[in-house]
Protein backbone atom coordinates (compact mmCIF):
# COMPACT_ATOMS: atom_id res chain seq x y z
CA UNK A 1 0.00 0.00 0.00
CA UNK A 2 1.19 3.28 -0.55
CA UNK A 3 -0.59 6.36 0.02
CA UNK A 4 -0.37 10.20 -1.23
CA UNK A 5 -1.57 12.52 1.18
CA UNK A 6 -2.71 12.40 4.64
CA UNK A 7 -5.76 14.24 6.09
CA UNK A 8 -5.68 14.72 10.18
CA UNK A 9 -8.42 16.51 12.25
CA UNK A 10 -7.47 18.61 15.48
CA UNK A 11 -9.23 18.66 18.60
CA UNK A 12 -8.22 15.44 20.27
CA UNK A 13 -6.08 14.35 17.96
CA UNK A 14 -3.19 16.60 17.58
CA UNK A 15 -3.83 18.46 20.72
CA UNK A 16 -3.22 17.68 24.41
CA UNK A 17 -6.04 16.64 26.53
CA UNK A 18 -6.32 20.36 27.47
CA UNK A 19 -6.64 21.25 24.00
CA UNK A 20 -3.17 22.90 23.79
CA UNK A 21 -1.59 21.52 20.15
CA UNK A 22 0.48 19.11 20.61
CA UNK A 23 4.26 20.39 19.71
CA UNK A 24 5.39 17.08 19.06
CA UNK A 25 2.72 16.09 16.27
CA UNK A 26 3.39 19.32 14.69
CA UNK A 27 6.81 18.63 14.62
CA UNK A 28 6.06 14.98 13.38
CA UNK A 29 3.69 16.62 11.02
CA UNK A 30 6.13 19.21 9.58
CA UNK A 31 8.58 16.63 8.83
CA UNK A 32 6.29 14.79 5.93
CA UNK A 33 6.90 15.27 2.81
CA UNK A 34 3.37 14.32 1.38
CA UNK A 35 0.19 17.00 1.15
CA UNK A 36 -1.30 17.67 5.09
CA UNK A 37 -4.72 18.42 5.30
CA UNK A 38 -6.64 19.67 8.04
CA UNK A 39 -10.10 18.47 8.90
CA UNK A 40 -12.69 19.80 12.13
CA UNK A 41 -15.86 20.56 13.31
CA UNK A 42 -14.55 24.00 13.99
CA UNK A 43 -14.88 27.31 11.81
CA UNK A 44 -13.06 27.79 8.90
CA UNK A 45 -10.71 30.42 10.18
CA UNK A 46 -9.63 28.37 12.74
CA UNK A 47 -8.88 25.71 10.58
CA UNK A 48 -7.32 28.01 8.49
CA UNK A 49 -4.90 29.55 11.25
CA UNK A 50 -3.40 26.19 12.65
CA UNK A 51 -2.95 25.52 8.93
CA UNK A 52 -0.73 28.52 9.02
CA UNK A 53 0.92 27.85 12.21
CA UNK A 54 1.42 24.47 11.83
CA UNK A 55 3.40 25.45 8.27
CA UNK A 56 0.96 23.21 6.30
CA UNK A 57 -0.47 25.01 2.70
CA UNK A 58 -4.18 26.47 3.87
CA UNK A 59 -6.09 23.02 2.80
CA UNK A 60 -8.59 22.64 4.81
CA UNK A 61 -12.04 21.03 5.76
CA UNK A 62 -13.72 22.73 8.26
CA UNK A 63 -17.25 22.71 9.77
CA UNK A 64 -17.54 19.31 9.59
CA UNK A 65 -17.71 19.83 5.37
CA UNK A 66 -19.18 22.57 5.20
CA UNK A 67 -16.91 24.78 4.15
CA UNK A 68 -13.51 24.41 2.71
CA UNK A 69 -10.37 25.29 0.97
CA UNK A 70 -7.48 24.42 -0.86
CA UNK A 71 -5.14 27.41 -0.44
CA UNK A 72 -4.45 30.65 1.72
CA UNK A 73 -4.98 32.50 -1.51
CA UNK A 74 -8.25 31.10 -2.61
CA UNK A 75 -11.63 31.82 -1.37
CA UNK A 76 -13.47 29.16 0.89
CA UNK A 77 -16.66 27.14 -0.89
CA UNK A 78 -19.72 26.31 1.49
CA UNK A 79 -22.10 24.18 1.38
CA UNK A 80 -24.74 23.18 3.81
CA UNK A 81 -28.03 24.26 5.32
CA UNK A 82 -27.55 26.80 8.07
CA UNK A 83 -31.53 27.64 7.36
CA UNK A 84 -32.45 23.78 8.05
CA UNK A 85 -30.39 23.99 10.78
CA UNK A 86 -31.46 26.67 12.64
CA UNK A 87 -35.14 25.62 11.98
CA UNK A 88 -33.51 22.41 14.20
CA UNK A 89 -32.60 24.59 16.40
CA UNK A 90 -35.59 26.67 17.08
CA UNK A 91 -37.07 23.26 17.89
CA UNK A 92 -35.05 22.07 20.09
CA UNK A 93 -34.87 25.19 22.12
CA UNK A 94 -38.31 24.85 23.14
CA UNK A 95 -37.14 21.75 25.24
CA UNK A 96 -33.30 22.77 26.21
CA UNK A 97 -31.50 25.95 27.30
CA UNK A 98 -28.76 25.66 23.76
CA UNK A 99 -25.89 28.30 23.90
CA UNK A 100 -24.61 28.32 20.29
CA UNK A 101 -20.53 28.37 19.74
CA UNK A 102 -19.16 31.16 17.37
CA UNK A 103 -22.20 31.30 15.40
CA UNK A 104 -20.55 35.00 13.91
CA UNK A 105 -18.31 32.73 11.85
CA UNK A 106 -20.02 29.87 11.58
CA UNK A 107 -21.63 29.39 8.21
CA UNK A 108 -23.18 26.14 6.95
CA UNK A 109 -23.83 24.25 10.35
CA UNK A 110 -24.68 24.67 14.24
CA UNK A 111 -21.92 24.06 17.40
CA UNK A 112 -23.65 23.54 21.01
CA UNK A 113 -22.29 23.48 24.35
CA UNK A 114 -22.45 20.12 25.91
CA UNK A 115 -24.52 20.83 28.82
CA UNK A 116 -27.78 19.37 27.33
CA UNK A 117 -29.31 16.06 27.41
CA UNK A 118 -28.14 14.87 24.05
CA UNK A 119 -29.80 11.52 23.72
CA UNK A 120 -33.36 13.19 24.54
CA UNK A 121 -33.14 15.87 21.97
CA UNK A 122 -31.82 13.26 19.65
CA UNK A 123 -34.98 11.36 20.53
CA UNK A 124 -37.34 14.81 19.83
CA UNK A 125 -35.82 15.21 16.51
CA UNK A 126 -36.46 12.04 15.45
CA UNK A 127 -40.39 13.01 15.83
CA UNK A 128 -39.62 15.73 13.11
CA UNK A 129 -38.60 16.22 9.66
CA UNK A 130 -35.47 18.22 9.39
CA UNK A 131 -32.74 16.67 7.15
CA UNK A 132 -30.15 17.46 9.84
CA UNK A 133 -28.83 15.24 12.44
CA UNK A 134 -26.82 15.89 15.94
CA UNK A 135 -23.49 14.73 16.71
CA UNK A 136 -21.05 14.63 19.70
CA UNK A 137 -17.28 15.05 19.03
CA UNK A 138 -16.63 15.44 22.70
CA UNK A 139 -15.57 19.46 22.26
CA UNK A 140 -19.44 20.13 20.79
CA UNK A 141 -22.60 19.19 20.01
CA UNK A 142 -23.36 20.01 16.29
CA UNK A 143 -26.71 20.26 14.65
CA UNK A 144 -25.55 19.41 10.92
CA UNK A 145 -27.03 18.71 7.14
CA UNK A 146 -27.51 14.78 7.08
CA UNK A 147 -25.69 15.59 3.34
CA UNK A 148 -22.46 17.10 4.47
CA UNK A 149 -19.80 15.34 6.77
CA UNK A 150 -15.81 15.66 6.74
CA UNK A 151 -15.89 12.55 4.23
CA UNK A 152 -17.65 14.59 1.51
CA UNK A 153 -15.68 17.35 2.31
CA UNK A 154 -12.78 15.07 1.65
CA UNK A 155 -14.03 13.99 -1.34
CA UNK A 156 -14.36 17.54 -2.77
CA UNK A 157 -10.91 19.01 -1.27
CA UNK A 158 -8.78 15.70 -2.66
CA UNK A 159 -10.42 16.52 -6.44
CA UNK A 160 -9.25 20.20 -5.73
CA UNK A 161 -6.13 18.54 -5.94
CA UNK A 162 -6.31 16.36 -8.27
CA UNK A 163 -6.26 13.19 -5.91
CA UNK A 164 -8.93 10.31 -5.13
CA UNK A 165 -10.52 10.81 -1.16
CA UNK A 166 -8.71 6.39 -1.63
CA UNK A 167 -4.79 8.24 -1.67
CA UNK A 168 -5.70 10.04 1.79
CA UNK A 169 -4.46 8.09 5.81
CA UNK A 170 -7.06 9.43 7.63
CA UNK A 171 -5.98 10.45 11.49
CA UNK A 172 -8.86 11.40 14.18
CA UNK A 173 -10.45 10.92 17.30
CA UNK A 174 -14.78 10.76 17.28
CA UNK A 175 -17.65 10.38 15.70
CA UNK A 176 -17.81 13.18 13.27
CA UNK A 177 -14.67 11.46 11.94
CA UNK A 178 -16.14 7.92 10.94
CA UNK A 179 -17.61 9.67 7.26
CA UNK A 180 -13.65 10.40 6.66
CA UNK A 181 -12.42 7.10 7.93
CA UNK A 182 -14.99 5.45 5.22
CA UNK A 183 -14.05 8.23 2.29
CA UNK A 184 -10.26 7.60 2.95
CA UNK A 185 -7.99 4.40 2.08
CA UNK A 186 -7.09 3.95 5.61
CA UNK A 187 -7.87 5.34 8.92
CA UNK A 188 -6.49 5.17 12.35
CA UNK A 189 -7.86 6.66 15.51
CA UNK A 190 -6.15 7.46 18.28
CA UNK A 191 -6.51 5.48 21.61
CA UNK A 192 -8.49 8.24 23.25
CA UNK A 193 -11.11 7.93 20.42
CA UNK A 194 -14.42 7.26 21.39
CA UNK A 195 -16.29 4.22 20.73
CA UNK A 196 -17.75 4.87 16.88
CA UNK A 197 -14.12 5.94 15.31
CA UNK A 198 -12.24 2.90 16.55
CA UNK A 199 -14.43 0.67 15.62
CA UNK A 200 -14.54 2.70 11.81
CA UNK A 201 -10.73 2.03 12.14
CA UNK A 202 -8.39 0.04 10.09
CA UNK A 203 -5.66 0.71 12.66
CA UNK A 204 -5.66 2.15 16.48
CA UNK A 205 -2.71 3.20 18.08
CA UNK A 206 -1.33 3.04 21.70
CA UNK A 207 -1.28 6.48 22.82
CA UNK A 208 -3.65 8.88 23.24
CA UNK A 209 -3.93 12.33 21.52
CA UNK A 210 -1.21 14.22 19.88
CA UNK A 211 0.90 11.27 20.92
CA UNK A 212 -1.00 9.45 19.38
CA UNK A 213 -0.53 11.20 15.95
CA UNK A 214 2.56 11.06 16.18
CA UNK A 215 2.28 7.17 16.80
CA UNK A 216 0.27 7.24 13.65
CA UNK A 217 2.38 8.45 11.33
CA UNK A 218 5.37 6.67 12.78
CA UNK A 219 3.65 3.80 11.89
CA UNK A 220 2.73 4.54 8.30
CA UNK A 221 6.65 5.16 7.77
CA UNK A 222 7.57 2.11 9.57
CA UNK A 223 5.50 0.22 6.72
CA UNK A 224 6.80 2.36 3.71
CA UNK A 225 3.00 3.30 3.37
CA UNK A 226 3.46 7.35 2.81
O1 LIG B 1 -15.32 21.21 16.45
C1 LIG B 1 -15.44 20.19 17.13
O2 LIG B 1 -16.48 19.93 17.76
C2 LIG B 1 -14.32 19.20 17.20
O3 LIG B 1 -13.30 19.55 16.33
P1 LIG B 1 -12.46 18.43 15.57
O4 LIG B 1 -13.31 17.96 14.45
O5 LIG B 1 -11.21 19.18 15.14
O6 LIG B 1 -12.13 17.35 16.57
MG1 LIG C 1 -11.53 15.48 16.92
Amino acid sequence: MKFKAIVVDIDGTITCENRELHLGAVKKIRSLKVPVVLATGNILCYARTTSKLIGLDGAVIAENGGAITVRYDLNGTFEGSLEECEKAFSFLSGHFKLTKLDPFYRKTEIALRRDFDLKKAINLLETQNFDVEMVDTKYAIHIKSTRINKGVGLEKLAEMMGLEAADFVAIGDSANDVELFEAAGFGIAVANGDEKIKEAANYVTDASFGEGAVEAIEFLESNGWI
